[in-house]
This record gives structure tokens, sequence and C-alpha cells, in this order.
């Protein structure tokens, strides 16, 4: 029974496949010799020990694919993400991911070169896949969005955001580990994605020059979602698959000579993200282990779905041919070998609660609804105002003649006639000033009218656009393109049947070959006994070869766990200095009972990792902040207060008091600066001791001292009272 029958039907293991590259010019130059063989149809690759003796055999490994140097980019693909891809766009999730020493063909796997075409690796592949078999999808819509981030030195950065802000890991119940604020975009197709993929990498490149980190040495995960909205008997289905795509950093020990400070640090955090990595592998394939460490590091927590949880998973090992790189090769084999034992529970996600295509869909259909109550069913706009009622107004003008008869009566009737007219000239003004307001009032109606129906063009015009951008993002395939993908999906198919036929054909052929030696050896008569002689001399040899080889394993062994242990406790004897001074701290500077009510009153918050205390913004250190700022302020204004003080003796207001010296006795203001400065200090001190304001401006500092014995010079009259209080006979006679 294979692995994947034993349990249920979505347990499968991690699919692993080993790609070994071409001896480099650089390589050959030096005259390194290639070590590596893979034998591509058994999936096996086997490696020479170059220090072994000609007796000790090669170490020969056997994975779900081996690839030769010669290997093309598109048979990769075929074998490693294909399947993959395709059960994404089911509604699977996937992660291909490239494990290897660095140099050894993991961004060429993984990314490749974009020119020319055949040298483009797995990812820009997998975006022409997604999107041929989303064209070729007819009366299915799919919503595909992408994300890209990079994890160095347990820090993790938004690839396709130009600022290099460290993001958090958030988790949340039901939908798992997640960044929070890492940037999605949406994609409406291939190019665009290989948009986002350069974008990504020259900030990665940008971002690694600011920071002065070598970008082999952080970890990038390029994360496809495709969801999926099927129409099945009348009603709508969703699927949601996503894709993670993981270049990892170089898997090659950190040699502690080379690192130092923060570099050593760097090298231990990378380090200890593959070494957990490992320990997160071996815990999963170890029946009685109770615990994996997916949070030991922010690798496996982000991978924690893909490892032993609901993804399908490729791992496509990379290693170097040559001799020198023999133990990183053994080790890498060794990593990949544990890998091909963990089992996976993938299963399609159906219906997600928080699927986008859902939010899409209503808000597309409440677009149009909107759109379509504001046309009638000729298309032109519907006002939903009350219609103006355009009013016409008509004006008359009667004139009255009179007979002339008598000249008097006429003249009477003439300025009659002419009142009558001015009467009716200004009725008409009047008149006309009213039809023009009138006018002016229907124009500006009619103004206010073509501009309402102006804005609601406008707005019609902006929820057709968004509707239009709703409805692109939402792509669908058609039948023309059906066809196509029938077609290649048949010859995909057809060229994996071939191969198994291959793989079916090899077992036999095996088993034949065995058969005809053991019926060789049963039919074998030992001739004389010096044949039989030889024949075991050759097996005893054969027999040493290998104990040979058994032994430099184990030595391998030896040295591989050796050095992993020495790592480990390396870092748990930092952690133990660690908290040794904290214990010391804790024991000597917090009171006993202050430590116990603290450690009663901590939280653990299982979403962010950490220990948390209610109102902690108002807590400790954060409080302690502000205390410390008071405190600088207050030294500032002490300052302030000094010069004040030195700078009103210097202006002539001296604070004129005697000292003895050596000389006798000196007026206080002859005293060297230094002392005198000495003094002022002395004085302020007091002066904010006592908690006095300081020094309004206009106002002496030296006013407000304690008046012991010491008289200010401005003072005339209480100089003089005291100059004659001074006991001249000892020369204490203040200086004029
Ligand atoms: N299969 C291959 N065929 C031809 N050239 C290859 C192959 N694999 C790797 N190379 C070349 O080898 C060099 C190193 O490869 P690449 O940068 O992919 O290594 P890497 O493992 O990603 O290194 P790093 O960990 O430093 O990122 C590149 O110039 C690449 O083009």
């Amino acid at each position: 029974m294979s692995k994947q029958e034993k349990n249920s039907k979505n347990d499968e293991c991690v699919k692993v496949v080993v790609r070994c590259r071409p001896l480099n010019s650089k390589e050959k130059e030096d005259g390194r010799t290639q070590v590596v063989f893979v034998n591509q149809s058994r999936g096996e690759i086997s490696v020479t020990n170059p220090k072994g003796d000609s007796a000790e055999a090669p170490k020969v490994f056997t994975f779900d694919s081996t690839f030769e140097p010669e290997v093309e980019q598109e048979t990769v693909y075929k074998n490693t993400a294909y399947p993959i891809v395709e059960s994404v766009l089911e509604g699977y999730n996937g992660t291909i991911f490239a494990y290897g020493q660095t140099g050894t063909g993991k961004t060429h796997t993984m990314e490749g070169k974009d020119e020319p075409k055949h040298l483009r690796g797995i990812i820009p592949r997998t975006f022409d896949h997604i999107f041929r078999s989303i064209k070729g999808t007819p009366n299915v819509q799919f919503l595909v969005r992408v994300s890209f981030l990079e994890l160095y030195n347990e820090e993790i950065r938004d690839l396709l955001q130009k600022n290099i802000k460290k993001l958090e890991l958030r988790e949340k119940p039901g939908s798992g580990v997640y960044v929070k604020d890492l940037s999605t975009f949406m994609i409406q197709d291939q190019e665009e994605l290989r948009e986002k993929l350069l974008h990504g990498r020259e900030n990665r490149a940008v971002g690694a020059t600011q920071m002065n980190q070598d970008s082999s040495r952080s970890h990038s995960i390029f994360a496809i979602t495709i969801e999926r909205c099927d129409i099945v008997n009348g009603e709508s289905h969703i699927r949601v698959g996503k894709l993670n795509l993981v270049d990892l950093a170089g898997s090659e020990r950190q040699s502690k000579t080379q690192a130092t400070g923060s570099r050593l640090k760097e090298a231990i955090n990378i380090n200890q993200s593959l070494t957990t990595l490992g320990n997160v592998i071996s815990s999963l394939i170890d029946p009685k282990a109770t615990h994996v460490p997916y949070r030991d590091s922010k690798l496996t927590r982000l991978l924690q779905d893909s490892l032993g949880g609901n993804t399908k998973t490729v791992m496509v090992a990379n290693v170097g041919p040559a001799d020198f790189n023999y133990d990183e090769t053994i080790s890498t084999l060794r990593y990949a070998h544990r890998a091909k034992s963990i089992q996976n529970h993938a299963k399609i996600n159906e219906d997600p609660k928080d699927a986008m295509i859902r939010q899409f869909q209503e808000e597309i259909a409440k677009l149009k609804q909107q759109l379509a109550s504001s046309v009638d069913k000729d298309g032109n706009i519907v006002m939903m105002e009350a219609e103006v009622i355009q009013v016409e107004k008509v004006i008359t003008i009667n004139d009255d003649e009179k007979v002339k008869l008598l000249q008097q009566k006429l003249e009477q009737e003439k300025s009659e006639v002419e009142k009558k007219y001015q009467n009716e000239v200004k009725k008409i003004e009047e008149d006309k000033k009213l039809q023009e307001k009138e006018k002016q009032q229907l124009l500006q109606q009619l103004m206010d009218k073509e501009e309402r129906e102006q804005k609601q063009r406008e707005q019609q015009e902006k929820l057709l656009k968004k509707l239009q951008k709703m409805q692109e993002k939402v792509i669908q395939g058609d039948e023309i393109m059906q066809k196509a993908l029938e077609k290649e999906r048949e010859l995909n198919k057809a060229q994996q049947e071939l191969q198994q036929r291959k793989e079916r054909d090899r077992q036999i052929a095996e088993q034949i070959k065995r058969n005809e030696d053991l019926a060789l050896e049963i039919n074998q008569k030992y001739r004389s006994q010096a044949e039989e002689a030889q024949d075991k001399t050759k097996r005893i040899k054969a027999l040493v070869g290998r104990l040979k080889q058994i032994e430099s394993e184990n030595r391998e062994l030896d040295d591989f766990y050796g050095s992993e242990i020495e790592q480990l406790q390396e870092r748990r004897r930092d952690l133990q200095k660690e908290l040794k001074l904290k214990n010391l701290i804790l024991e000597y500077f917090i009171p006993e009972k202050e430590l116990e009510r603290l450690q009663l009153r901590a939280m653990y918050n299982e979403e962010l990792d950490e220990w948390m205390y209610p109102y902690l913004h108002l807590a400790g250190n954060l409080v302690r902040n502000s205390e410390e700022r008071k405190q600088q302020e207050q030294e500032i204004k002490f300052q302030e207060d000094v010069e004040e003080i030195l700078k009103l003796e210097e202006e002539g207001h001296p604070n004129v008091f005697f000292v003895y010296t050596e000389e006798g006795p000196v007026r206080e203001d002859d005293i060297d600066p230094e002392q005198r400065k000495k003094k002022a200090v002395a004085q302020a001190r007091k002066q904010s001791a006592k908690k006095r304001p300081t020094s309004k401006p206009g106002q002496s500092a030296t006013s407000k001292r304690p008046q012991s014995g010491v008289k200010n010079s401005n003072n005339s009259s209480s100089v003089t009272a005291d100059s004659d209080n001074y006991p001249k006979a000892k020369g204490l006679q203040p200086k004029k």
C-alpha cells in the first residue's frame, strides 16, 4: 500500500524532487570534478565521496523525481508545478518551495530568466498556466490576487510597497496565520502578475542595499490567491485556492569565523529559521513526537499549512555537482529525504466566509441596480426631482384715438392721452421689468436643471466606470480557449501516463533482472573449490566496501547532527545568559510583592504571541519616559537660571561681598570666573530647591536671594550702612 493510500483520501505526502545544476565555468576552470550523477528515469541521485577510497560505493537517494543538469525548465515545470497549479485552480492550497545551498539554482528554478522564453522558471510559467486555464473555463468567474513578501533576519517586509516597514504576523481562529497590513493586488492577466514580480524583485534589491543585507540570506514568498465561482444547479458555488511560491535562503551553515556582531546574530537567525524548518520536518515524521515547533520561527509559522496541513506541497531541492560541495550536497539530500515522509491533508476550500468574489458580485449587482433605476426604457436619464414647468406670458398694448372736434377738448384730450400714454409706458416698463425678472428666474431654473442633469450623468459615468472596473477584475473564459485547454490537458495526461508506463516497465525489467540473477545463482554450481573461494572473496570485498560506506555515512551523520547540536547549545547558552541577567535585575531591584502582583496580572495573547497587561500604555517605562522628559526640562530651566545670574553680574549688578584669600580680602567679583560660575550654580540650585519661579525679565535673580549679610551694590544706602558695619581694622573694606 502506498503512503498516500494509508489514511484518508485527502492525505498525501510532500512531493520532493531534486535538481542538479551543471558545472559552471569557474568550476570547470578550477578543474573541479563532478561527483553528483542523476538517473532521471529511476528518480535516483548518486553522490561519490571525493575523499573516500575506491571501495566506498556512491550514496544513492531516491526521490519522486530527479533532474539532470541539462534538463529543460519546461520539464521541471511539468513534473513539479503543473499538477499543483491545476489543484490550486480547483480550490486547493499549494506550495512550491526551493531549498538548497547558495548558488545551486533555487532562483534559476523558481524565477529563471525572462528572455529567452525557454529559460523562464516556475513562477512566470505559473502565471501563463493560471490565465490560460481561466480563459479556457467558460461560465465560471475568477478573481486573482497577489502578494509578495520577504523574510530576513526574522523580520517581514512587503515587497510590493516602497517603504521598508516591518510587518507583524497574526493568527485568526479558522483562517490561520496571516501577515497584518500586507498589500494584496487584484490581477487581470499574466502581464500584470509579471509586473508585480519585477516590482517586488526591484524593491528586494533596493531594500537589501539600503539595509546592507545579503539578499541570498532572505526568504521570499510570492502568493497567488485564486477564487472561483461556478454555478451549480442555479446556485453559486465558491472555491478558493492559494499558491505559495517560496524561494528559501541558502541552506549552508554560517561559518562563525566569517560573521561577527550583528552579522553573526543575523546568521544565527537565518540558520534558526532553516533549523526550525528541519525540526518541524523531523517532528512531523516522528510518530512519537507530541509537539511540532512551528512557533519557533516566522518562516515555519508562515509555512505551517504547507507542512503537515491543508496544502499540496512540492519541495525542489537544488544541489551543485562539484566535489567541493560534497558535504552540503549530502546535507541537502538528507534534509529533502526526510521531507518526503511528511503527510499533508489537503482539501478543497469551499465557500469560505471571507471570499472576496462574493463581495465583488454583491457590489456589481448593487451598481447595476442603481444604474438601471436611473434610466427609462429608451435609455434617457430619469430625473429624480419634480420637473420645472415653463409658463408663457402674453402682453397686449391698447391705444385709444379720439375725434378732433374741439381745439380745447383736443388739447385736454391730448394731455389726457399723453398722461395715459405715460401711464401705459410706465406700466409696460414695469411689465417689461417683471418679464425680465421672470425670464432670469426661468433661465436660472433651466441652468439648475442642466447642472443637475450633468451631475447625474457624471455620477452614472462614475458608476459605469466602477462597474466596468469591477467586472474586469472578475475574469471569465470562453469556449474557443476551452478547446485549446482541453487539448493541452489531454496531452499532459498522456505524457504522465507514458511516464507512469515507463516507470512500470522499468520496475518489471528490474524484477526480471532480479529473477534472472537469482536463477543464475541457484543454477550456479561451484565447479571447484578455487571458484568458490574466489566468489566468496568477491562477496567479502563487496561487504567491506558497504561497511566502509556505512561507517563514512555514520561519521557524516555525527558531523551533521554534531554541528546542529552545537548551534542549538550556543543559542541556549545565549538565552540562558540573557535570562540570568533578567533574573538578577528582578531579584535585586523589583520588590517581591510587586513581582508576584505583576505575574498574576499578566495575560498571554495567543494571536499576538505576546504577554500583555491591561492599560500597558499607562505603565512602567512609558510613564517613566515622561518623568524623564520633565526632569530634562527642569535641567534646561536650571541652566538658564545660571546663565541669567552670571549675565546680571556681568552687567553691573554684582552681588558684592568679600572673601579671604592668601592675599587678604578680595571682592567677590574679582575671583576667577570658574569659581563665580560654581557659585551661580549653587545659587540657582538653592533657588530651584525652594521651588521659586524663574526670574522674570527685568527682575534681578540676585534680588531674590536670601540677604545673609550679602548686599546688592545697587542699593547704595544699604551698602553704606553695611560698609559702616565692616570691621575696618581687619581691612574688610569694600572696594570702590
Ligand atoms: N540548471 C541550471 N542550468 C543553468 N544554469 C544554472 C542552473 N541552475 C543555476 N544556474 C546558474 O547558476 C547561478 C546561480 O544560480 P541561482 O542564483 O539560481 O542560485 P541560488 O541557489 O538561487 O543562489 P542564492 O541562494 O544565492 O539566491 C546563476 O547564474 C544561474 O543562472
